[in-house]
């Protein structure tokens, strides 16, 4: 059985704010990997801010190309190189944010990986 992905305050009855923000994405709730696929999105913020991984403005990121450039290739050398489960003891994968000093996920995702 596939574990639940709690992914959205929402399912915790909180506030939707910023990336929950159904204003700025659609479906926000929702698990849609897919939604990050539209070419058109900017992260560097200069149109609109919706996804600011590297953040936006004078002090935006200095490795942005250079980040982007290599990302793929590290990911894909990953899923190639490592079969990747989650624990079989996490019925519910918790993807809920909370603050620290930076915002962080709750609770940690524990996976398990294996040279393929
Ligand atoms: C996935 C990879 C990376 C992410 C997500 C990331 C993210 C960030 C973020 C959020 C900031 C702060 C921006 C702000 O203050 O508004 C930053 C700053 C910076 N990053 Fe990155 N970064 C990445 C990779 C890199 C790489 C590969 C380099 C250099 C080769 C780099 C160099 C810098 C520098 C020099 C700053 C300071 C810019 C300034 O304050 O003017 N970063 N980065």
């Amino acid at each position: 059985m596939s574990p639940k992905v709690i992914f959205s305050l929402s399912t915790q009855g909180e506030e939707l704010v910023g990336a929950n923000d159904p204003s700025i994405w659609a479906d926000p709730t929702d698990f849609k990997l897919e939604r990050f696929l539209d070419l058109e999105l900017d992260i560097t913020g200069s149109k609109k801010i919706t996804m600011i991984p590297f953040g936006a403005g004078r002090r935006i990121c200095l490795g942005l190309g250079l980040a982007m450039l290599h990302l793929n290739c590290i990911l894909v050398q990953l899923m190639q190189s490592f079969e990747w489960s989650t624990s079989a003891v996490h019925e519910i994968i918790d993807l809920i944010e909370t603050h620290e000093f930076t915002m962080v996920i709750r609770t940690p995702l524990r996976v398990f990986i294996q040279p393929r």
